[in-house]
């Protein structure tokens, strides 16, 4: 049996737990894959002639940088079955898919950008896969928790999804689980908390890209599209950014979190505003697939809702159906961070090995 070959672009939190978790895989009687590439965005590790790498050592790595469409030719040309795994959410890499899968390499990635952008980039990538060329992506929804593959089983055996809701990001529920608890009056002004997020490994790399609403709108991209709306993107329904007006300028991820908490009054004023009513604020997601609605934002919700009880960075999906309808089905648990999200990254892994071997 040729062995099965292995690239890493990223090794950032998710990539270092997705490393880790790589080392200690369980896969009975199958091989291991070989590590035959690293990168990060400046620097790649890599043997010419296939042979494995250790990825810990990329850092102090001299190979030549491949461009993206060198990268491909030379994977397509290794002596075995190749799957690249995409930990990055860098939005080149996610343009590649369609090539990557068309030369046999199989794909698989927590990146979310492949699979909300327009609808061509889906359907190109959902086109060019075969037997042979695989692609996986549970963790760009709900990191590890098993979002995806709930929804993929309960579409094709015949279930009409009707409604998915609830919180979509471990960074927005951190932020207000911390921010506006069920009981007391949080614990840190709006800006302090969020940067605990962004140390905690919650948010993307640009925690913009969270406080804006984009990356729950990307989520509800990908679920409609898997519950078969055809949504042209994440900026094509209402979305709630949480980026205060004088900020949406701001040159870089550190002027933003330099700046923030000049602005911290303004996350106040909705917190008051729901507690005058007794009531806590969520940033609360919902893909309406009967009504072909997607919509995003901050609402006020009672204190004892599912939703106000989360913990953490938890995040709940609620599946409205044909077949749950009167009682939904409902996951729920920790939504971020580089171990969970690795374990999506490392279990789907495990999928493509499997089914390529
Ligand atoms: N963190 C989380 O909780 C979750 C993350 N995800 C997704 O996982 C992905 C990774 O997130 P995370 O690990 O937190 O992010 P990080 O910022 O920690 O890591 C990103 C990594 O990607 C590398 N990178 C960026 N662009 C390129 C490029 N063009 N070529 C090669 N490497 C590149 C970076 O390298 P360098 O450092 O050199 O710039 C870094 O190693 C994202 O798509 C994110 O949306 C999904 C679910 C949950
Ligand atoms: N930034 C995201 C990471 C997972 O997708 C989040 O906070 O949920
Ligand atoms: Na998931």
């Amino acid at each position: 049996m040729a062995p099965i070959y292995l690239a890493i672009i990223g090794l950032g939190g998710v990539g270092k737990a997705f490393l880790s978790q790589l080392a200690a895989l369980q896969l009975g009687s199958i091989t291991k894959p070989t590590v035959i590439f690293a990168s990060r965005s400046s620097k790649q590790l890599y043997n010419k002639d296939y042979t494995s790498i250790d990825a810990s050592t990329l850092d102090s790595s001299s190979s030549p940088l491949l461009s993206l469409s060198d990268l491909t030719s030379w994977l397509a040309s290794a002596p075995g079955k190749v799957i690249l795994v995409d930990n990055t959410s860098n939005q080149d890499v996610a343009d590649s898919y369609p090539s990557f899968l068309e030369n046999g390499i199989s794909v698989v990635t927590p990146n979310k950008k492949a699979f909300s952008s327009n609808l061509k980039l889906w359907d190109d990538i959902f086109s060019s896969t075969t037997p042979s060329a695989l692609i996986y992506h549970e963790s760009s929804v709900g990191a590890g928790l098993p979002v995806i593959s709930t929804l993929k089983d309960l579409t094709a055996t015949g279930d009409q999804i009707t409604k998915i809701q609830g919180v979509f990001s471990g960074t927005m529920s951190f932020l207000f689980n911390t921010f506006s608890p069920v009981s007391g009056s949080g614990s840190g002004k709006w800006s302090e908390i969020v940067s605990q997020a962004k140390d905690a490994g919650f948010t993307e790399p640009d925690p913009r890209d969270d406080l804006n609403g984009m990356d729950v709108a990307r989520k509800c991209t990908i679920l409609a599209r898997l519950a078969g709306l055809k949504v042209e993107g994440p900026d094509s329904f209402p979305v709630q950014s949480l980026i205060p007006k004088a900020l949406e300028s701001a040159s870089s991820a550190s002027e933003f979190m330099q700046k923030l908490p000049e602005h911290d009054q303004e996350m106040e004023s909705y917190k008051e505003d729901a507690a005058k009513q007794g009531k806590v604020v969520r940033f609360v997601a919902s893909v309406d697939v009967q009504n072909n609605k997607v919509s995003v934002g901050l609402e006020m919700v009672e204190k004892d809702s599912p939703i106000a009880g989360l913990k953490g960075s938890d995040n709940i999906f609620v599946f409205h159906t044909k077949r749950y309808s009167s009682s939904p089905l409902v996951v729920q648990g920790s939504g971020a961070g580089g171990e969970v999200t690795a374990m999506g990254v490392s279990a789907d892994l495990i999928k493509a090995v499997e089914r390529l071997s």
